[in-house]
């Protein structure tokens, strides 16, 4: 097997004091390359935290943690810088805006179909252009590892859906290690290979997702896995909590 290109120990991580429960309780998890894994999990099961630590945003205090050189991080807010215009905030992925970079901020731009807003400011894009030039910013700097943390969340149906196959083609023609936090079961199942839920700090379910690319909602067993992931997220069919409909 070739070597994982993130490898997690015991990794665990805590906030409060020694008396409270930490919120990554001796997580081991490895990610091959070019391998995309989803991570779900309920709000405030530590999804972020687990993002920000394999981005190395955050110290590991407990337990071990290999990560690769070249990592990049999506965040749901782009975080653009508003006094840059659209390819300088590209750039900035590669420290220097120099006419090389410049040009490879131009090809990041054109395969994020926003080569028309190279010169505009970032308060003048909309939210999924905005999430486009992240994604730009991400790509240029061609990650092993790309991170994206909930990237779609604030975007309407419509562009959420267009953001969905563009992050698949781009995925499929750069082939970096992907790790996608995402409340969003049906997301996780059109691009995932690999589902990971993380419940009270641990991983309760590492599934994987045997269904053919492209991904469609109709494929054969979509709704199967579906209907599991949503059963290991504690909610049934419908929406409704498991165990407050068991009691
Ligand atoms: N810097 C911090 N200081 C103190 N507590 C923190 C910090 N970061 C996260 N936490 C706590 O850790 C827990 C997990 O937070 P985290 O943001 O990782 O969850 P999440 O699964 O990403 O949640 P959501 O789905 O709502 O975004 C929460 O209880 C949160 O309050």
């Amino acid at each position: 097997m070739t070597s994982p290109v993130v490898s997690l120990r015991g990794l665990s991580r805590r906030f409060g004091g020694p008396d409270e429960p930490p919120v990554l309780n001796g997580i081991d998890l490895d990610i091959a390359p070019g391998e995309f894994t989803a991570l779900l999990g309920r709000s405030g099961s530590g999804k972020t935290t687990l993002l920000r630590t394999l981005a190395g945003l955050d110290p590991v205090t407990e337990g071990e943690a290999r990560l690769p050189e070249r990592r990049a991080v999506v965040f749901q807010e782009p975080r653009l810088l508003p006094w840059k215009s659209v390819w300088q905030n590209v750039a900035l992925g590669l420290r220097g805006e120099t006419a090389a970079n410049r040009r490879k901020a131009q090809a990041a731009l054109r395969e994020v179909e926003l080569s028309h807003r190279e010169d505009a400011w970032p308060l003048t894009l909309s939210g999924g252009e905005a999430q486009r030039t992240g994604l730009a910013r991400a790509l240029v700097r061609e990650p092993e590892l790309l991170l994206l943390d909930e990237p779609f969340a604030s975007l309407d149906a419509l562009t959420r859906l267009r953001m969905q196959t563009l992050v698949a083609e781009l995925w499929q023609a750069h082939r970096p290690a992907v790790l996608l936090v995402t409340h969003d079961v049906e997301e996780a199942l059109l691009l995932a290979d690999r589902v990971l839920v993380l419940d009270g700090g641990r991983l309760s379910a590492d599934l994987p997702v045997d269904l053919p690319r492209p991904r469609r909602r109709a494929l054969p067993g979509f709704n199967a896995l579906r209907v599991k992931l949503l059963a290991s997220l504690g909610v049934d069919e419908d929406g409704h909590d498991a165990a407050s409909r068991a009691a």
